[in-house]
């Protein structure tokens, strides 16, 4: 799919049916979140989920700065991510990582998008639930796989075998991102801008 040709500009009637999303709301946990306009919105999911993308829209739509943690992090090492992981491994990537998480954590009314590894420590889901909503963008493993065939850019994934990794991964990480999250949207079958917009108007409800 070309996103290129996709505006965020461009605000128009959703398209994506609510039956796609979840909002986990028991206690009126997003309700109470939300009351506060400043409230931050943290995207989580797997590589390829479309954080970085959709959070970009999203950010647009509603006003809130756009922030990429894994752009925030190769900007104060001054490399890109697969350096950092070729000089100290992902033990050092991710210490870097939830450094740099604990730091935009205390910027207010942001959009952020988290990179697919930022769950794994208890510490960082802990920044996350409290510090604003958090959306996880669900895709299943032939969407993913497709998606991250198009850059090199993720060193997890610089293997003989992509989709083996990417399916252990998601088993993995899948019932972490559930158990975090406040709203679950399924982005598999949709365009990026559409999500936003989805996720704009599950925003204006709660
Ligand atoms: N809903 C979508 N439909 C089609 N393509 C998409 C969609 N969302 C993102 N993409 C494309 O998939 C690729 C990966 O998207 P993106 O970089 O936003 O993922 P990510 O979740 O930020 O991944 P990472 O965790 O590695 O940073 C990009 O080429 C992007 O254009
Ligand atoms: O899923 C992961 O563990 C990663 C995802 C990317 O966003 C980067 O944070 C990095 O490549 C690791
Ligand atoms: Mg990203």
């Amino acid at each position: 799919m070309n996103m290129s040709k996709k505006s965020c500009s461009n605000y128009t009637k959703p398209t994506v049916s609510k039956a796609i999303h979840q909002s986990i709301d028991n206690n009126n946990v997003i309700s109470k979140k939300y009351s506060n306009k400043n409230t931050s919105i943290f995207l989580i999911g797997m590589m390829g989920a479309g954080k970085s993308t959709v959070g970009r829209c999203l950010a647009q739509y509603i006003g809130k700065k756009f922030v990429d943690l894994d752009s925030e992090i190769e900007i104060a090492c001054g490399v890109n991510i697969p350096v950092i992981f070729e000089i100290e491994g992902e033990d050092g990537f991710r210490k870097r990582e939830t450094d740099i998480l604990q730091k935009i954590s205390l910027e207010k009314n942001i959009v952020l998008a988290t990179g697919g590894g930022a769950v794994l420590a208890e510490d960082n889901r802990h920044l996350l639930t409290s510090g604003g909503i958090v959306v996880y963008l669900q895709a299943n493993i032939d969407v993913l796989f497709k998606r991250v065939s198009v850059d090199q850019n993720r060193p997890l994934l610089a293997i003989k075998d992509p989709y083996v990794k990417i399916k252990e991964l998601l088993e993995i990480r899948d019932p972490i991102y559930h158990e975090i999250a406040d709203i679950v949207i399924d982005t598999s079958s949709y365009n990026a801008a559409d999500i936003a917009k989805e996720l704009c108007l599950i925003l204006q409800k709660i």
